[in-house]
């Protein structure tokens, strides 16, 4: 999974049980690996570190160039922003902002995707696909990242009378598609796309696996310039309809893409995708570039333009992580113990003073949320449970109070916290399911109770704390099993900022 001299470097044990040239083999890893970390800032580690990589590992030369361009392209407006996209933003995306400046991978996404197609090109019938891969840590605003060029090129079409507009007919259309994997993230997308697009006239739905057939049916009496969807609901959608619900379709966004495009929704999405008979921009975005989506993208499109932030896959630097030995005294292995006690620590600490302090908790699998949301009750910690077994509706009220802004403690009777003895803390505890694209600025902490599968978990759950230049920290509570080598090293590989592979 990762990759630092600290987590590589094997125990006597070990040593003993390793032949000779295994031993040899890893310890010209080490130097080779060491040698790298003292010549660059990123530190990257080899791939076979902890024998568990998942991640495309990004080579530092290929991430340096980028600073350069990151660095020139500082302001909104040295990018290529239609005024109508660049006034929505600034009035209404980052209206609270004194200043306001693109991060990296926007700064990146726009200067590339607004480049082309020159305006006379445009009158062409069949325009080729042209394919991105944005990728950037979490909360860097991807999602901003891709839809001001959306905006932009949807709006240049009209502006310019394109084939792309004056060929769409009288009946219902969808000009675009934002994919993405969960109906609390089709909420999340459609409430900024429709707020922005309330200044720039671009009509917008929502379609998800919650929405009744009648919202489903309705979609296609419509005439939709942006339509925000999971893949199932929306496949269903296409094969109920009589035509071709995707003929007039020529920008798709694919969203939280490596999980779009794994085992278990890869063949919704990819029909999705092979629908549109004059597809022209396809935006592949995503936190994580695992292995095997990579080899996926290489394969289905090989022209594909690579859009990369400079610090994929690192933690960012702001959150602070931290790891917990349960196994150590007092806690003996008792892990509930062990959580109880880092609650009240946070409880008792002095960061956010007179603020409710907002605590994630993950867990691997969700038959064991109920049981830690009751013991931590049973101690007077106000806890709550989120998983798939709630409803939407819950589930959107649950997921609101832990997104808006923090409020004070004596504000928090309203929030109806409970009178016990830990009155700061509000804690919920959830699985993956709240792990991936949703944009909680508030939550301070995260803790992972179980250690997450992989890498790519791993960094999704971070990321749901430190985002957009906001400071975090990470708890892992790890069992003596749990324990392995490379896990004791965790917490300095991330501090130290490595790339996790
Ligand atoms: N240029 C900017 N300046 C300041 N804040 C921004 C900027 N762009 C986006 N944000 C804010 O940053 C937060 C994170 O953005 P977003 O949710 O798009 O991140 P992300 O990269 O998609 O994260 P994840 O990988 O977790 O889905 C949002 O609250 C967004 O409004």
């Amino acid at each position: 999974m990762i990759l630092s001299k600290s987590v590589i470097a094997p125990s006597d044990a070990q040593r003993s049980r390793w032949n000779h040239d295994d031993f040899r083999r890893q310890k010209a890893v080490v130097k080779q690996f060491t040698e790298r970390q003292q010549s660059t800032p990123y530190l990257i580690g080899p791939p076979n570190a902890g024998g568990f990589s998942v991640l495309k590992n990004i080579e530092y030369e290929d991430r340096l160039p980028l600073n350069a361009t990151v660095a020139r392209l500082s302001s909104f407006e040295s990018l290529r922003l239609l005024p109508v996209v660049r006034n929505a933003l600034y009035g209404r995306a980052l209206r609270q902002l004194d200043e306001k400046r693109p991060s990296a991978i926007q700064a990146l996404a726009i200067q590339k995707m607004m480049r082309l197609p020159p305006p006379t090109n445009l009158h062409k019938m069949k325009v080729k696909l042209k394919s991105y891969l944005l990728a950037a840590e979490t909360g860097s605003g991807k999602t901003l990242a891709y839809l001001l060029p959306l905006f932009s090129m949807l709006k240049e079409e009209e502006l310019q009378n394109a084939p792309a507009v004056w060929h769409l007919p009288e009946r219902p259309y969808i000009r675009s598609i934002i994919l993405v994997p969960t109906a609390e993230l089709v909420q999340q997308v459609l409430v900024q796309v429709k707020d922005m697009c309330h200044d720039i006239k671009l009509a917008s739905a929502g379609l998800s696996q919650e929405s009744t057939r009648g919202v489903a049916d309705g979609i296609r009496k419509k005439q939709i310039d942006i339509l925000v969807a999971t893949p199932v609901p929306l496949l269903k959608l296409i094969h109920r309809t009589s035509w071709n619900i995707l003929e007039d379709c020529r920008k798709i966004v694919v969203d939280e893409a490596d999980s779009l495009m794994d085992r278990s929704f890869k063949d919704e999405t990819q029909e999705i995708l092979d629908t549109p008979p004059r597809l022209e921009t396809l935006v592949f975005c995503s936190a994580t570039i695992p292995k095997t989506f990579d080899r996926t993208l290489a394969q289905k499109y090989p022209d594909m333009e690579r859009i990369i932030a400079p610090h994929l896959h690192q933690i960012p630097r702001r959150i602070t992580f931290s790891t917990v030995d349960t196994a150590a005294k007092p806690f003996f292995n008792d892990k509930r113990k062990a959580l109880a006690e880092t609650l009240y620590n946070l409880d008792r600490s002095d960061t956010d003073p007179g603020k409710v302090k907002r605590i994630v908790i993950f867990v691997n699998h969700r038959e064991s949320v109920s049981g830690i949301v009751e013991y931590l009750n049973g101690l007077k910690i106000f806890t709550v449970g989120l998983t798939r077994d709630n409803s939407l509706e819950e589930r959107s009220s649950l997921m609101r109070e832990f997104i808006r802004p923090t409020p004070l403690l004596k504000d928090a009777k309203d929030l109806n916290l409970v009178t016990g003895s830990v009155k700061t803390l509000r804690v919920l505890v959830t699985t993956d399911i709240f792990s991936r694209g949703i944009d909680m600025q508030s939550v301070r902490t995260i803790i992972l109770y179980d250690v997450p599968f992989s890498s790519i978990d791993l960094i999704h759950r971070a990321g749901r704390t430190g985002r957009m230049g906001r400071r975090g920290r990470v708890i892992l509570l790890a069992t003596k099993s749990e324990l392995r080598p490379w896990l004791r090293g965790l917490a300095t590989t991330i501090n130290k900022g490595y790339a996790l592979v």
